[in-house]
């Protein structure tokens, strides 16, 4: 159990508030509780009535770390290309210091936390279809139901303005606590037919898949990752609810994460995390290689041990590795990676995978990592800035935040990025859903559209859709 009494609390809120009347400043007071275990789907169905367009999922691939968050209590959003990774970090660091409350310890993954994300590439020109997600934005989620292996938290974040009564904020967090921790609350269950299926100009997509091998051949970069998009039309609205329970209960090995903007929701079950910082140690991951699942046991032993030795998978993988250890040599003491890959299942798909860790030197933070790793040659290319102008002039689509860093971060700069693949962006009945493949030289067009068939898979199987057979 967590001290945190009434008196506690009461206290903290009048001290924050006497601070705001005598300076005119806000502060951010975090109220943290134990609570009773219930689905994080509950809670965001809950928040549905007042919070609508602010609600926030994330999930760890064993679900050892899961929160639901709804409304905003502090926004950090930019439009500058080049620093903005910087502006985030030097906001969230401004505000840490000079607004939030820190009297108080927090069980890990609650308290004051930012969620967000960033778009694949600002210097890209962005389409209608992502005006919601900025090319940086970070929230304080209002209120955090988050449960960390098996115990149950629940968070609000209090911003202590000098105009209002202690005994009025006191009032409110009681009753969202009340409405939000409604556990009886069902989740509809109703699920929604695919009525149409549009694969944005699948024949033009190879063609880019054919200009990248010859670009290869002539030696002009080594690797670049090309993607694709697939819209599809339902007979009703889709629930973000009922998607991300779905996700996290089909996509075991995968993280699952929802980002509502207004009327947009992105979402997916990403299987790759980028990074992850608990105090001076970080992990990354490269997942790249890919071949299907077998129809049973023995067909999918036989397609491991084929994408294991597969030399056009493994350059793919290599490339990554090559990358990702180079980025965190430079910013650790120390690394530690297993020389080989080894595979990583999801239910519709094996990748090779090479875990890498190491110890931060002391003048790095997370998101300098996160900047410095992205985009890996797991989504955009090798070398970084020739792949990555050659994914904005040839390929046909507003990448938006798939493929970017998604994730959250504490007060003490511990957190985890993952990057947002086998994701969507759903509005209403509609969904748009993304998915890319590593191209090498050895690239063949019509083998890679299968594998992006198969990536498609985990979203629309979640969002009701008939998927493809790939067996
Ligand atoms: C870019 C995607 O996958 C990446 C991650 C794992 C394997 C990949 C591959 O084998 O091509 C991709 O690099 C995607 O799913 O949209
Ligand atoms: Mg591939």
């Amino acid at each position: 159990m967590i001290a945190m009494t009434e008196s506690f609390i009461q206290k903290t809120l009048q001290d924050a508030s006497d601070f705001a009347k005598e300076t005119g400043m806000p502060k951010l007071v975090s109220i943290v509780k134990d609570v009773h275990k219930m689905s994080p789907q509950t809670f965001l169905m809950n928040g549905k009535r007042v919070y609508n367009g602010d609600r926030f999922l994330w999930s760890n691939p064993d679900r050892s770390y899961t929160f639901a968050g709804v409304g905003v209590s502090h926004i950090f959003t930019t439009d500058n290309a080049d620093g903005r990774f910087q502006d985030i970090e030097r906001e969230w660091k401004r505000f840490n210091e000079q607004t939030v409350v820190h009297s108080i310890s927090y069980p890990y993954g609650t308290g004051p936390l930012i969620v967000g994300g960033f778009s694949f590439d600002p210097n890209k020109q962005s389409t209608n279809l992502w005006n919601k997600f900025p090319s940086a934005k970070f929230v304080i989620p209002a209120f955090l139901y988050t449960v960390v292996n098996d115990q149950a938290y629940f968070t609000a974040n209090v911003m202590v303005h000098p105009h209002k009564e202690v005994h009025d904020y006191i009032k409110e967090v009681e009753e969202a606590e009340k409405m939000l921790l409604n556990f009886t609350t069902i989740p509809e269950k109703s699920s929604s037919i695919m009525v149409n299926r549009h694969e944005i100009e699948p024949d033009k997509w190879k063609k880019t898949i054919q200009k990248a091998t010859s670009a290869i051949k002539r030696d002009e970069f080594e690797k670049v990752v090309l993607a694709r998009e697939l819209r599809v039309t339902f007979d009703q609205e889709l629930q973000l609810e009922q998607i991300t329970d779905r996700l996290m209960a089909e996509q075991p090995t995968s993280y699952v994460f929802a980002i509502e903007q207004g009327e947009n929701c992105f979402l997916g079950a990403s299987p790759e995390r980028l990074v992850k910082k608990v105090k001076d140690k970080v992990y990354s991951t490269c997942l790249a290689g890919s071949i299907r699942r077998g129809k049973d046991e023995e067909e999918d032993g036989v397609l491991g041990k084929e994408l294991l030795t597969d030399e056009k998978n493994l350059i793919e993988h290599d490339v990554v590795v090559h990358m990702i250890k180079e980025a965190m040599n430079e910013y650790c003491e120390w690394i530690e990676s297993p020389s080989h890959p080894a595979l990583y299942k999801t239910k519709h798909i094996q990748h090779l995978y090479t875990p890498v860790e190491g110890e931060m030197k002391k003048d790095h933070t997370l998101l300098s990592l996160v900047e410095h790793l992205h985009p890996t040659p797991a989504l955009g290319g090798y070398p970084k800035r020739t792949s990555v102008e050659f994914i904005r002039d040839v390929e046909r689509l507003d990448r938006g935040w798939y493929a970017a860093p998604i994730g959250w971060m504490d007060v003490e700069g511990n957190g985890e990025f993952i990057v947002g693949i086998r994701s969507g962006l759903v509005k209403k009945n509609e969904a748009s859903l993304f998915a890319g493949c590593g191209i090498v030289a050895d690239s063949d067009p019509e083998s890679e559209y299968e594998e992006t068939n198969i990536k498609f898979n985990p979203m629309l199987s979640a969002l009701g859709g008939a998927t493809h057979d790939t067996h």
